[in-house]
């Protein structure tokens, strides 16, 4: 029942209705307390689904139909939640309350003493004026964001984010997430990581980008490029390390008709069709030296020459270069030219392996996870070992190996739920049973510590809560709902 709602005893004959797998059903039930968020109901024989009616036949109004879920069954019946309706049958659920309701000089919501039933009672405030037509619409508007509380009291921090990404996408049409809000991670490396992004994003410096395979460099670049002035330009990736030698040039530079056998038009090269935009040059480590020197002249002078070209064409790109080689290394060996290097590490990125991320490594895997299960409508979880084998592995394979190994047991899960050997991760799950990590890992919120994980974010912010919100990977509305959920006061903050 309501806790907010005035209830009476009542007699009511009702029909539930439900369709189960194309198949009607009907059972008669009789409603014993009813108030207008709620009924006690007693003879139901069926097990309910989770939405069906209910149609209660109200002496004087006939028979009006409500949406409604079950709360709890007991032996003396079954509670169940009553859906807010059309004005029409609220008014006639009301008008049947309203007539059955016992005098009393205490208030009905929270049982205060209340002699004058006019306005507000002094205790829980709620609006007493039972007589009044327009006291449904005051009560609805009064017990609002009570309501509201108790519901988000009931929802996790998953299902609130849901819910805001929805209001804003589908009913306000707000394109909010920024080109990085795909970029999973609040482990303090990746927060650093997510600054320098943001700071060097919208200058022109060439950005070199450091980090084992897999690290999220790709990404890296493409946030860069998202971030910047240059966003409604092209954004070119090459692999350089994917293309041969002796194709590389042509690719990079693009080349003129008759400039080599074969070349029987003039093409393009990547560096002008990234005209305007951002080139991502990955493995950069791995160009042969005649066009380590191409690439400082371009550089230098922002011009480009096509192979069997005569004249040179002046080209305006940002270059984003990654590599996971020591660079440092390879130009102390010679097989990388120093100038060239000193001019690519002008700014530098360097991404953490994933086993430095502490918790992100869950964060990232549930992410993965939900991705997959919305593409396919289905309902799929982690097992507590699951979870455990995932911050227990070492991840030599970085993101992208995470990525796969959650595809893998996305595809092997039985039951709805991925156990360690869905994702071939069993090894790591009993090496963590038999050395329990003494170290909880940073990060994220979990369910029995969040209150303290949003606490302590609001305090590492000054209680702004916009960079709280920022640290905890969640969006404002969000933040607000968790410091209103836990009644967060600012003093407890401290
Ligand atoms: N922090 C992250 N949040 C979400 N997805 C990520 C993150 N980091 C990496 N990924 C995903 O992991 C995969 C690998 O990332 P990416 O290709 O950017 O890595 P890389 O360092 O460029 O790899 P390589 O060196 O092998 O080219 C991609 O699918 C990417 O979207």
């Amino acid at each position: 029942m309501g806790r907010l709602d005035v209830r009476v005893r009542t007699n009511l004959d009702s029909v539930v209705q439900y369709i189960s797998r194309d198949e009607r059903h009907c059972e008669t039930v009789t409603i014993k307390e009813l108030s207008l968020s709620g009924a006690l109901v007693s003879g139901l024989t069926t097990q309910l689904p989770e939405l069906f009616a209910i149609r209660p036949v109200l002496p004087g109004a006939g028979e009006v139909e409500l949406r409604a879920r079950l709360v709890r069954r007991s032996e003396n019946g079954a509670a169940i939640r009553i859906f807010y309706s059309d004005k029409k049958t609220m008014q006639a659920l009301w008008g049947h309350i309203k007539g059955r309701l016992a005098p009393s000089d205490d208030c009905p919501y929270c049982g205060h003493p209340d002699d004058s039933r006019e306005g507000s009672c002094d205790r829980c405030n709620l609006y007493l004026n039972f007589g009044k037509d327009s006291y449904l619409e005051r009560h609805i508007e009064n017990t609002f964001a009570q309501r509201l509380n108790i519901r988000l009291n009931r929802l996790n921090l998953e299902h609130i984010d849901k819910i805001i990404d929805f209001v804003d996408s589908k009913l306000l049409k707000i394109k909010h997430r920024s080109p990085d809000s795909e970029f999973i991670g609040t482990s303090e490396g990746m927060l650093a990581v997510f600054a320098m992004i943001r700071k060097v994003a919208p200058t022109e410096m060439s950005v070199l980008l450091l980090g084992e395979s897999g690290t999220g460099k790709e990404l890296t670049a493409k946030a860069l490029h998202e971030l910047s002035a240059r966003r409604e330009g092209p954004f070119v990736a090459v692999n350089c390390a994917a293309i041969p030698e002796t194709l590389l040039e042509a690719e990079l530079f693009g080349y003129e008709k008759g400039a080599f056998t074969g070349a029987y038009a003039t093409k393009k090269g990547r560096f002008e069709a990234a005209d305007g935009g951002t080139l991502f040059l990955d493995e950069i480590g791995d160009i042969p030296a005649t066009l380590q020197a191409k690439l400082l002249r371009f550089l230098e002078d922002r011009l480009i020459e096509r192979v069997g070209g005569s004249g040179s064409r002046k080209i305006d790109i940002r270059i984003v270069a990654a590599t996971n080689r020591n660079l440092q290394k390879a130009m102390v060996e010679g097989g990388f030219r120093a100038d060239l290097y000193y001019r690519l590490n002008s700014f530098t990125i360097k991404l953490p392996p994933l086993r430095e991320r502490g918790e992100d490594k869950v964060r990232l895997a549930r992410h993965f996870l939900e991705r997959f299960a919305a593409a396919e409508n289905r309902r799929i979880d982690f097992s507590a070992a699951s979870v455990e084998a995932i911050r227990q592995h070492r991840w030599p394979g970085n993101v992208r190996e995470l990525e796969n190994k959650v595809r893998r047991g996305f595809l092997m899960a039985s039951d709805g739920l991925i156990e360690p050997a869905c994702m071939e991760l069993e090894e790591d799950f009993h090496s963590a049973a038999a050395h329990p990590s003494p170290d909880p890992q940073p990060g994220p919120p979990r369910a029995e510590s969040r209150r303290e994980s949003v606490v302590r974010a609001l305090e590492q912010n000054d209680y702004v809560v916009a960079r709280a919100a920022r640290q905890l990977q969640i969006s404002r509305p969000s933040m607000y709902a968790l410091i209103k959920k836990y009644g967060i006061k600012k003093d407890d903050a401290k």
